[in-house]
């Protein structure tokens, strides 16, 4: 049987080792790690056990996954237990397709469900730029919604939010996304409370510091079924994690060609009878768009790297 006086509950905001766990009647209490190496994340369920006035993680219960990038030299994890990844990015700044691929196969690597959203629909030609770069995307079977998220924005922005709504119904959404794509504005159309929130967390777990946390849940609904977590936004997506035979499975387009390939072990990079190299050189209508071969390419020679 387990300890008694070891309760459950869930990480909902971290900043460094420090977290702030939501117990199931709903409190909220600053929990460290025991001991220095284990990692709690937004969306852990653990068991902590109450000191004076904080409490102590004790354990880490199982997790269905856990979504992470990693650079040569440490791996950042976002969160854990995730329904899905909703990738915001806008028609302004315009974004990196290499970011946007990176993000999404480092979700098909978990096995989490990614939604892309792109903001800024008011922004009309850039938008159009935008949304017509998405093509390729939605044709390799991703949702791909728009947003206008800004506030003055009322009769658009009211529509799509709405329409975006049933996704996010009933489950757990990490919102990730370049800087500048509108997490902020997205969480606080969702939550109008939520800055407020945000800043509670804050001091709390800084001593008041001016930092910010890096990762918080928020639910959406009193019911507590849909949550949203949001994360900074990043610069580099790093995927050492990924071995570089692995990659083709996990991009949709390419993957979709690499079935008839005469070797099995095809790099589809140069070898004779490759489906993805016939994809692309095939005429008129176009399975793998020119962009997407050079991310596949060039993430297969970063991933081929010696490894430390
Ligand atoms: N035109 C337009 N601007 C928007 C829209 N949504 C957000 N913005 C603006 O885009 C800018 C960036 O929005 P934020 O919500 O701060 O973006 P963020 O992703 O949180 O950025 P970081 O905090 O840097 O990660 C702000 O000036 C917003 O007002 C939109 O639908 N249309
Ligand atoms: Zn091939």
């Amino acid at each position: 049987m387990a300890n008694p006086t070891l309760e459950p509950g869930l990480v909902v905001a971290g900043h460094g080792r420090h977290v702030l766990v939501e117990t199931p009647d709903g409190q909220r209490l600053i929990c460290h790690p025991r001991g220095k190496k284990s990692q709690t994340v937004v969306g852990d369920r653990v068991l902590w056990q109450a000191t004076e006035d904080e409490g102590t993680i004790e354990k880490v219960l199982p997790r269905s996954n856990l979504f992470y990038r990693q650079d040569e030299i440490r791996t950042k994890s976002f969160a854990a237990n995730l329904d899905q990844v909703l990738v915001l990015i806008a028609a302004e700044p315009e974004f990196s397709e290499s970011q946007l691929s990176r993000a999404l196969i480092a979700a098909e690597a978990e096995k989490i469900k990614p939604i892309i959203a792109l903001n800024k629909s008011d922004l009309t030609e850039p938008f159009g730029r935008a949304w017509e770069r998405m093509g390729v995307y939605r044709d390799m079977g991703y949702s791909v919604v728009p947003l206008a998220l800004k506030p003055k924005l009322e009769g658009i922005a009211a529509t799509e939010l709405a329409a975006l709504m049933p996704l996010l119904a009933g489950k757990t959404t990490l919102v990730l996304g370049p800087s500048g794509s509108g997490k902020s504005t997205f969480i606080n159309r969702l939550l109008p409370g939520a800055q407020v929130l945000t800043q509670e967390i804050s001091t709390a777990l800084n001593s008041g510091k001016h930092t910010t946390t890096s990762t918080s849940l928020y639910w959406v609904d009193a019911a507590k079924t849909t949550a949203v977590i949001d994360s900074p936004g990043f610069q580099e997506f790093g995927l050492n994690h990924i071995e570089p035979m692995h990659l083709a499975s996990l991009m949709p387009d390419i993957k979709a060609q690499a079935g008839d390939c005469k070797f099995y072990n095809c790099t589809h990079l140069h070898e004779p009878g490759c489906g993805v190299l016939r994809a692309i050189q095939a005429e008129g209508v176009r399975t793998i768009s020119a962009n997407r071969f050079k991310i596949y390419g060039d993430l297969f020679a970063e991933l081929s790297q010696k490894r430390y």
